[in-house]
Formats: structure tokens, C-alpha cells, sequence
């Protein structure tokens, strides 16, 4: 199969264990299967501690598979590549740096001649609502702002792929609404594909085109769900749909089960 017509993202019975301090081998994640279509919205849900964000480093490059497969755009990952973008829960702005500066940054390491870099680079602040921002530094912007200095700076590098951990997860409930919608209009422009880890079923509901439901740790994929909602969406309004609310009950059914046995496991750990 060429390169252009195979999947965004594939993990082939994929595992990663871990050595411990102790010296004991902890496996993170076990026999993992997943695929991501090319410009595809994938959340990615599961109970705390069992494996999501190593699954998001295997994808990176910046961890190797013990076992397995995992092939970007048909090629075997090797190392971090110039195709993916990251957003984590924690801000990745560099705090010495202006937002032009910052959002300029990931254009100029590639080697953008520096009128083009900046004009891209204002051209997303504008885009993610920042105009008139790009002279401040990420201490004299709200969470929020620096949250859209983040996507910008990510946005700017045209991304095949976009890994996001717990991207909103520090913001207040009001401003991680206004971002998912912000990053569903961006995303929906640019046909990356896109995998989202979050804690928030409901965020995964609204953002994604499928939910997958990874196991009490080690991760595996327990289930995937489609969410046939239609696009575009704003995640306020779509909450309220009744379609909303039975997927939820479904996914819950699923996840709920998987959440339950993490926490009789932590009992019995302290117990
Ligand atoms: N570098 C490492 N060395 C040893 N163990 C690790 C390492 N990274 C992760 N782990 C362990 O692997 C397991 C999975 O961690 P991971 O961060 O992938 O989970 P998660 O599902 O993203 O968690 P959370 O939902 O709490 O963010 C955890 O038990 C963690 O302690």
C-alpha cells in the first residue's frame, strides 16, 4: 500500500513496558490495536493511570513499542517527526518569548526565512482570536490565552497529525468550551488527524468522530464507539441533543466498568 493512501496513525499489537527504579518491568500498555483515518477526530478515554499517554508518546516517537507496530502515514515511527504537533495539559510557551515569538518559533527551527515565518505566525494568532496580543509574554495572558498561543504555535507547523493530552483539562469550565469549539473550527480546516486524550467523557463526545474505551491498565482498546453526530458542532448545543445523551450512557456502560476495577484496585493497594 503506498504512503499516501494508508491510515493517519496505526498502533499493530502494540506494548511498552516500562523498567520501574525498583528494576521491576511495568507494562503500560499490552497488545494495543488502533487506527486513525486520515483527517479522523479520535478520543481517546480510560481510566486514570492506565495507559493513555503512553499510547500518545508511542505515536509521538518519543517512546519505542517493547512489542508491536505503530505506523504514521504507513512508515514505521523513527524518532519525533516534523508531521506531528503536541498539546499537553501544561503550557509549552516559552516564557522569555513574546506570543509572535513563541508562535513564530516551531516555522523559523525548520528553517522559514523570517518574513514568512512571521507572517504565518500572525496570520494564526488573528485566527485564534490572539490579534493585538502578539507583543505580550504567556505571564501577562490568562490560561486561556496562553492555551490559544499553544494552538497557534502548534497549528503554524501544518501538522498531519495533532496529539493532544488533557489539553483544557486546567482551564475553567466556561473557557475549555470556547476552546473545544475554537479547536473543532480549526481543526476543521486543516484536515489533520487528530487524537485527544481527556478524562472528560463528554469532551470526547462533542469533539470526537469516535471514542475509544481503553481498559483498566495495561491499556488495551476495550471498545470503540462512532459518534454519528453531525458536524459542525458547538459542544454547548450538542450536550443537550438526545442522541448526545444515549451515546453517553452507552460509553459510560463501557468505560464505568474499567473505572470501577482502577478503583477497587487502588483499595486493595492500600488496603
Ligand atoms: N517512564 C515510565 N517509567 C515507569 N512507569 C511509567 C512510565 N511512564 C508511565 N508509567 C506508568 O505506566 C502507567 C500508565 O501511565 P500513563 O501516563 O500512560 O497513564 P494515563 O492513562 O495517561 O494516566 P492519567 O489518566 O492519570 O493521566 C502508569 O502506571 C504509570 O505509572
Amino acid at each position: 500500500m503506498s504512503a499516501d493512501t494508508s491510515p493517519a496513525i496505526e498502533l499493530r499489537g502494540a506494548s511498552k513496558t516500562f523498567r520501574t527504579p525498583s528494576g521491576a518491568p511495568h507494562t503500560a500498555v499490552r497488545d494495543l490495536d488502533l487506527t486513525v483515518g486520515r483527517g479522523e477526530f479520535v478520543a481517546v478515554v480510560g481510566p486514570t493511570g492506565c495507559g493513555k499517554s503512553t499510547t500518545l508518546t508511542l505515536v509521538s516517537g518519543l517512546e519505542e513499542p517493547s512489542d508491536g507496530e505503530v505506523l504514521v502515514a504507513g512508515a514505521p515511527v523513527g524518532g519525533v517527526g516534523g508531521k506531528v504537533g503536541f498539546v499537553f495539559q501544561q503550557d509549552a510557551t516559552f516564557p522569555w518569548r513574546t506570543v509572535l515569538s513563541n508562535v513564530m518559533a516551531g516555522p523559523r527551527f525548520r528553517g522559514v526565512p523570517k518574513a514568512e515565518a512571521k507572517e504565518k505566525a500572525r496570520d494564526w494568532i488573528a485566527r485564534v482570536g490572539l490579534a493585538g496580543f502578539e507583543d505580550r509574554y504567556p505571564h501577562q495572558l490568562s490560561g486561556g490565552q496562553r492555551k490559544r498561543v499553544a494552538l497557534a504555535a502548534t497549528f503554524v507547523n501544518d501538522p498531519e497529525i495533532l496529539l493532544m493530552d488533557e489539553p483544557f483539562s486546567a482551564l475553567d469550565v466556561q473557557t475549555r468550551a470556547l476552546m473545544s469549539d475554537e479547536l473543532l473550527e480549526l481543526w476543521e480546516g486543516t484536515g489533520a488527524s487528530v487524537v485527544f486524550v481527556t478524562h472528560d467523557l463528554e469532551e470526547s463526545i462533542a469533539l470526537a468522530d469516535r471514542v475509544v474505551v481503553m481498559t483498566a491498565g495495561p491499556a488495551t482498546v476495550k471498545q470503540v464507539f462512532d459518534i454519528d453526530l453531525p458536524r459542525p458542532r458547538k459542544v454547548e448545543s450538542v450536550r443537550l441533543l438526545p442522541r448526545f445523551i444515549e451515546i453517553y450512557r452507552e460509553i459510560w456502560a463501557s468505560l464505568g466498568e474499567e473505572v470501577r476495577i482502577t478503583r477497587e484496585r487502588g483499595a486493595a493497594h492500600v488496603a
